[in-house]
């Protein structure tokens, strides 16, 4: 059987997108690994379904899966594309698109200049939630984490998905290939992580690189870079609306602090159309 899917990115975060409305989709982790593949498939860091809607008040359901199969809860990149692919495919004539994803509801608004802007929701600070290992919530949302004999500071929190967030003087330089996957699999977040590096160039204006749980290290993260300027804020260091710097382009990202959603806006890109035989 075929299956037509689009190619999209965000950032070069880029997607495998299938309307699993008008067509029937069995995306097991084993077809999702062979989608993913580079070599052997078509290559992406995350599949994502377009499905029809669980969640009342919603339009469509969205579901994620990273390149080693997993499913997930949330994907920021994945949620511009999502809203812009529903639109150039006529599944909706709405500019205000609200979606159901497993970690609850968002709301997409595509933007007169092309731009797309997400309500991702509220960042979520309580270990057990997160999930985290963590005898309490502290002050700032940081925490020791030991690796390999020394002791970082991370803040821990939960934008639907797991991140954990380090501040690094020099992000070129930054350990994110040898610290990203003995954080991602600490036995401290049992569900695993992704893992950010930021450095803060200004209280507006930080750069950042992810080590994506299930994936590696990415060209942008969208719920990353939100994480980063949740965590930022928690510690003093940020703003209401930063600008984030990413590998491969910039988010504007706002957070008014605890008790209100986090907003990211940035781009979202059709690449090609094709079809794949399950
Ligand atoms: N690329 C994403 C995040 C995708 C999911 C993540 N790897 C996880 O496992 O939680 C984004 O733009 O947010």
């Amino acid at each position: 059987m075929k299956l037509r899917f689009t190619k999209m990115q965000g950032l070069g975060n880029d997607f495998v997108v299938f309307d699993a409305v008008r067509q029937q989709i069995d995306l097991d982790a084993a077809f999702a690994r062979r989608l993913a593949d580079r070599r052997f498939g078509v290559g992406c860091d995350q599949i994502l379904l377009v499905e029809p809607p669980r969640l009342p008040g919603t339009d469509f359901h969205y579901r994620i899966f990273n390149a080693d199969g997993s499913e997930v809860e949330q994907c920021g990149n994945g949620a511009r594309c999502f809203a812009r692919f529903v639109r150039d495919q006529g599944l909706t004539d709405r500019d205000e698109i609200p979606v159901g994803t497993a970690a609850g509801a968002i709301r997409l608004y595509l933007e007169p200049d092309g731009q797309v802007r997400v309500d991702m929701g509220m960042p979520e600070f309580r270990p057990a939630h997160i999930p985290f290992r963590a005898a309490s919530e502290t002050a700032d949302a940081t925490y020791p984490l030991a690796v390999e004999g020394q002791t970082l500071t991370i803040g821990a929190l939960s934008m639907g998905n797991p991140h954990a967030v380090l501040i690094v003087e020099e992000i070129d330089s930054a350990p994110v290939a040898h610290l990203g996957p003995l954080i991602e699999r600490h036995p401290d977040f049992p569900a695993r992580v992704n893992v950010g590096f930021m450095q803060v160039l200004s209280p507006t204006e930080i750069r950042l690189r992810v080590y994506e749980r299930g994936v590696g290290e990415t060209l942008a993260c969208g719920t990353g870079a939100c994480a980063a300027v949740v965590s930022g804020r928690r510690r003093g260091w940020l703003s209401e609306r930063v600008r984030v710097a990413l590998p491969g382009g910039e988010l504007m990202v706002e957070w008014a602090g605890p008790g209100h959603p986090v907003w990211m806006t940035g781009p979202a890109v059709r690449v090609f159309e094709g079809e794949i035989e399950r």
